[in-house]
């Protein structure tokens, strides 16, 4: 099954305009979103955290990793299986990263299977784009997150980290879609969707 074109097409332009970003204002940005992440009370008090390790024009996620980390939370890093769901393993130091599929790092520790993620108490994802009015976020296309967010509880903060125009009203939906209940863009953290 094909999916909408407008899917598509958003996520080519949002890549597009991520990649023309200069270099010095993504940096600027990723320290202003680590930041308005950190300061969040719910960050703050979690023990165990999913995060992910940017690549290209993401965000910059190295550093959040680094900083939760150093400050003792135990950060779990997605490992990319063969089916595009997502396992976790635990990240223990930039020195315990390799490669996985599509270049993104992954950690070399022991796997704690696709369930892992239940056991969060903040999970932060990769978006192109997140809807303010229902807080569906829009991925790289592999729908990992799709089933990787069906687990989490409705009680633990979901966060997108974006750049500050790509929260958009609404991005174009298929029922597998998830939502997100936070995105951190530069100016700072807001809830989306429906309270
Ligand atoms: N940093 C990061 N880690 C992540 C994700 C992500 O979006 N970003 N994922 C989110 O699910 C999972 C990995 N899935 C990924 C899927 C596609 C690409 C990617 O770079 N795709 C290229 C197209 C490559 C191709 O089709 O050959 C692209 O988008 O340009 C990266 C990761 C888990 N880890
Ligand atoms: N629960 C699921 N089980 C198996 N496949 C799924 C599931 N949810 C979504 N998919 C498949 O994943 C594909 C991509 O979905 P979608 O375009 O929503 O990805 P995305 O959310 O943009 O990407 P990602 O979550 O990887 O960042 C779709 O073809 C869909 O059929």
């Amino acid at each position: 099954m094909g999916e909408p074109l407008d899917k598509q097409n958003l996520r080519r332009s949002i890549a597009a305009e991520r990649a023309a970003l200069p270099e010095k204002q993504r940096r600027a940005d990723s320290v202003s979103i680590r930041d308005g992440l950190l300061d969040q009370p719910w960050t703050q008090m979690a023990g165990l955290v999913a995060c992910y390790w940017s690549i290209g024009a993401e965000p910059d996620t190295h550093g959040l990793v680094f900083a939760l980390w150093k400050h003792g939370a135990t950060v779990m890093l997605p490992v990319l299986r063969d089916d595009n769901d997502l396992d976790w393993a635990v990240y223990d130091g930039p020195d315990t990263l390799a490669p996985g599929r599509y270049g993104v790092m992954e950690p070399v520790d022991v796997r704690r299977g696709v369930d892992a993620i239940r056991t969060a108490a903040l999970v932060v994802v990769p978006a192109l784009a997140v809807g303010e009015t229902d807080g569906v976020r829009l991925g790289k296309g592999g729908g990992s997150y799709d089933r990787a967010l069906a687990r989490v509880g409705p009680h633990v903060p979901t966060v997108a980290l974006l750049y500050e125009d790509e929260l958009v009203d609404k991005v174009p939906a298929e029922p597998h879609d998830r939502a997100v209940r936070f995105v951190a863009r530069p100016s700072g953290v807001i809830a989306v969707g429906a309270p």
